[in-house]
C-alpha cells in the first residue's frame, strides 16, 4: 500500500499543503525545527487517528486555530481509499471515502505505518511500558479484534482499579463488583496475552533471519513473553482466562492493600534474548540497537503476513543514527517494496548511493517544496 496525497490544514505549522508522494522513498529533507517530523507525525496520525508523541491531540492543532484537517488518498491492492480525520477540542472525527465512522476502531487499520525514529532504539533498554506500547500499537493496527479487546480492557481495570481504591479506603466492603470485574477483566486480558504471544512468535521468525543478516554471526534471536501467568505460551484462552481469574482470586488480600491491579496484560513484558542471554542485561550498545533495527524490519513482513500488503515506513532521523552496514541494511530490506518517508537533514553518501531516484522534499517553516535533484 502507498500513501499517494495528503492534505493538511492547520496541523502543527503547515497552515495548508496539498503534497503528492511517490510509491518508493520520499526524502523530507530541512534544517532543524522546521517541519520534518511534524510531517511524518501527520502520516502516523492520519493512520492510527493518534500521534506517537503526543497523548494531548490540542498540541497537533496549529497554535491559533480550533481544528486541524488531515486528508489522504491510500492505494491498496484493491483500490483507492479517502481517508479523514478532523481534530478539535470536542474531540476527533474519521472519515473512509467521505462516510463518517462511528467508531475510531473502524477507522484505524485502513493504512499500516511502521514508524522508526531514534527512540525506539532505546526500546530494547527502556522500561516495559515502552514495549508494551509497541506491542499494542502495532497489533492494533494489523487486527481489529485486539484493538477492541485492548480498548475494552482498559475500561475495565480503570473501574476494577478505581474500585479496589474504594476497598482499600473501606468507602465499600461489598466484593460483588469486584467479583464481576475481576471476571470482565480475566476475559478481556486471555484474549490479549494469547494474541500478543501469536504475534511474537510470527514477529521473532522475522527478526530472526534479520539478526543473522545484520550481524552476519551465528547470534540467535528470541523473544519471550513475559507474564504472570504460568507457562502462558501453552495455554488457551481458556485456560488463559481460568488462571487470570484464580490470580485475582487469590491475589484479593493484596491489590486491595495497594489499590490497584497487579496482574494482567498491563503488567506484562517482552524479552529479547541472544544465544539464551537477555539483551536487556548483557547486551552490548550495538546488539541493543542491532535487536531494535531487526525488530523493526520484521515489523514490515509480519504486516505483509496478516494484511496481505507491505505497510508505510516512517524513518525520522533514524539513519543518522545507525553505522554503515546498519543503514546498508535497512535501506536494501525496504528498496522498492515499501513506500518510504524518511527525514533528514542532509543525504548521507550511502542513501546517495543506495537509494535510486528519491522523491525529495525540502521543508521550511512549514513550507514544502519539491526538490528532485
Ligand atoms: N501546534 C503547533 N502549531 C504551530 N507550530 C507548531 C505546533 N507544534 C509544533 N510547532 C512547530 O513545529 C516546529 C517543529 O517541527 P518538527 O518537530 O517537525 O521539527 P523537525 O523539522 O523534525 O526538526 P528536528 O530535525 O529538529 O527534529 C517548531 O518550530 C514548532 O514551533
Amino acid at each position: 500500500m502507498y500513501l499517494e496525497k495528503l492534505e493538511l490544514k492547520q496541523f502543527r505549522n503547515y497552515v495548508e499543503t496539498k503534497l503528492i508522494f511517490s510509491p518508493k522513498i520520499n526524502i523530507l529533507i530541512g534544517e532543524n525545527a522546521q517541519g520534518k517530523t511534524n510531517l511524518l507525525e501527520a502520516i502516523y496520525v492520519l493512520a492510527t487517528a493518534r500521534s506517537h508523541r503526543t497523548a494531548n491531540d490540542r498540541e497537533l492543532i496549529e497554535f491559533k486555530q480550533e481544528s486541524a484537517a488531515l486528508r489522504g488518498t491510500l492505494v491498496r491492492q484493491t483500490g483507492k481509499t479517502k481517508m479523514e480525520l478532523i481534530l478539535s477540542r470536542k474531540g476527533k472525527k474519521a472519515k473512509l471515502n467521505f462516510l463518517e465512522q462511528a467508531k475510531l476502531s473502524q477507522y484505524i487499520g485502513q493504512m499500516n505505518v511502521i514508524l522508526f525514529a531514534p527512540e525506539d532504539l532505546a526500546l530494547v533498554k527502556g522500561a516495559p511500558a515502552v514495549r508494551r506500547r509497541f506491542i499494542d500499537m502495532e497489533f492494533g493496527q494489523i487486527d481489529a479484534h485486539y484493538l477492541y479487546n485492548l480498548t475494552q480492557y482498559r475500561t475495565i481495570l480503570k473501574q476494577r482499579n478505581h474500585y479496589l481504591k474504594q476497598l482499600q479506603l473501606k468507602q465499600t466492603a461489598d466484593y460483588m463488583l469486584l467479583d464481576v470485574l475481576s471476571d470482565q477483566l480475566a476475559a478481556f486480558g486471555a484474549e490479549i496475552i494469547a494474541k500478543r504471544i501469536v504475534f511474537l512468535t510470527g514477529l521473532e521468525k522475522y527478526a530472526q533471519k534479520l539478526q543473522e543478516q545484520i550481524t552476519h554471526t551465528k547470534e540467535k534471536l528470541q523473544f519471550r513473553y513475559e507474564t504472570s501467568v504460568a507457562a502462558a505460551a501453552q495455554k488457551s484462552v481458556e485456560d488463559l482466562y481460568s488462571a487470570l481469574k484464580l490470580l485475582y482470586k487469590t491475589n484479593r488480600k493484596k491489590e486491595i492493600i495497594q489499590g490497584t491491579t497487579l496482574y494482567g496484560p498491563h503488567r506484562d513484558d517482552v524479552l529479547f534474548l541472544i544465544n539464551q542471554k537477555n539483551v536487556h542485561v548483557y547486551g552490548s550498545q550495538g546488539q541493543q540497537r542491532t535487536t531494535a533495527l531487526a525488530l523493526k524490519l520484521a515489523e514490515i513482513d509480519l504486516m505483509k503476513e496478516e494484511t496481505g500488503e507491505y505497510p508505510i515506513l516512517l524513518l525520522d532521523d533514524v539513519l543518522s543514527e545507525l553505522d554503515g552496514s546498519r543503514q546498508t541494511q535497512l535501506l536494501r530490506t525496504i528498496q522498492d517494496k515499501v513506500q518510504t518517508f524518511l527525514t533528514t537533514p542532509s543525504i548521507s553518501e550511502i542513501t546517495r548511493k543506495l537509494i535510486k531516484d528519491p522523491e525529495v522534499f525540502r521543508i521550511k517553516h512549514g513550507e514544502v517544496s519539491v526538490q528532485n535533484e
